[in-house]
């Protein structure tokens, strides 16, 4: 008799219990339980103001919960003496604003944290920051200020420095918000091959393409709390949860 095999569960790489964040009497996140998968794309989507983006920074440690805990891998973000600089540069983050260094060059914003927070030699920086660069198809601009790009460029090149970090985790924290509708497709095609070569990914998105077609899992959220996960197949075509119906009329 053979002994029965269990497929082993896909390990999580980021995993939330019970995280609750206020501010003030304003409670904003309630009792969230959620993990991201390895090598998974979960898209976060809701209602402006349902605590879509205070979650992603509670997941970079940018703001602390008041209760829960945060593991990523291993290790407890939330614990008492976590590292939260160490802990920090395992996770990548990019924002709805780029944040360039105006005064540098692209790729020396890219190397920037490499030579200052790992400590890495220049020229290996250099070279690792060309090859993030390439990645995200502006090798040719490295030379350029940020000025000398598009929104849609500057923000390639904000998820390159992310990228140079060679983090476990990305997040994005609305990444197209604040671009031209005709700057976004190239921006969301990056995060498609992010997400298609495996990269752990959270995205907090006002794109429904993109969710619907780049992740692997949707999480819904709506007043604080965590309403609803499943494959984008289920939450787009057969929603049952009521605010997520109503959620989707408004923004498809
Ligand atoms: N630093 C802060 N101080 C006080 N209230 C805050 C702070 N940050 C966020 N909030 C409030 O917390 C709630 C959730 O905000 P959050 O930005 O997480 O929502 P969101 O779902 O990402 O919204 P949007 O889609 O509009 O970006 C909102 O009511 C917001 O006003």
């Amino acid at each position: 008799m053979t002994a029965m095999t269990k497929a082993p569960a896909t390990p999580a790489a980021l995993r939330v219990t019970g995280l609750s964040k206020s501010y003030g009497s304003h409670t904003v996140l309630r009792d969230i339980t959620i993990d991201v998968r390895a090598g998974e794309t979960l898209c976060l989507i809701g209602p402006s103001g349902s605590g879509k983006s205070t979650l992603l920074k509670c997941l970079n440690l940018l703001e602390t919960p008041d209760s829960g805990e945060i593991w990523l891998g291993e290790t407890c973000l939330t614990a008492a003496r976590a590292d939260v600089d160490a802990a920090r540069a395992r996770i990548g983050m990019v924002f709805q604003h780029f944040n360039l260094f105006p005064h540098m060059s692209v790729e020396r914003n890219v190397t920037l944290a490499l030579t200052a927070v790992k400590g890495m030699d220049r020229e290996q920086a250099r070279q690792r920051a060309l090859r993030r660069l390439a990645e995200v198809g502006l090798a040719a601009f490295a030379d350029r200020r940020p000025a000398q790009l598009s929104g849609g460029q500057q923000q390639r090149v904000a998820i390159a420095r992310a990228l140079a970090m060679e983090p476990e985790v990305m997040l994005f924290d609305e990444a197209t918000s604040a671009l031209d509708p005709e700057l976004v497709k190239d921006v969301l095609a990056v995060m498609r091959d992010l997400a298609s070569a495996g990269m752990t990914m959270a995205v907090v998105t006002h794109e429904m393409g993109f969710a619907r077609e780049a992740a692997d899992r949707v999480a819904f959220m709506c007043d604080g709390r965590l309403a609803e996960i499943d494959t984008p197949d289920r939450i787009f075509e057969r929603a049952d949860h009521p605010r997520l119906r109503q959620f989707l009329s408004q923004v498809l």
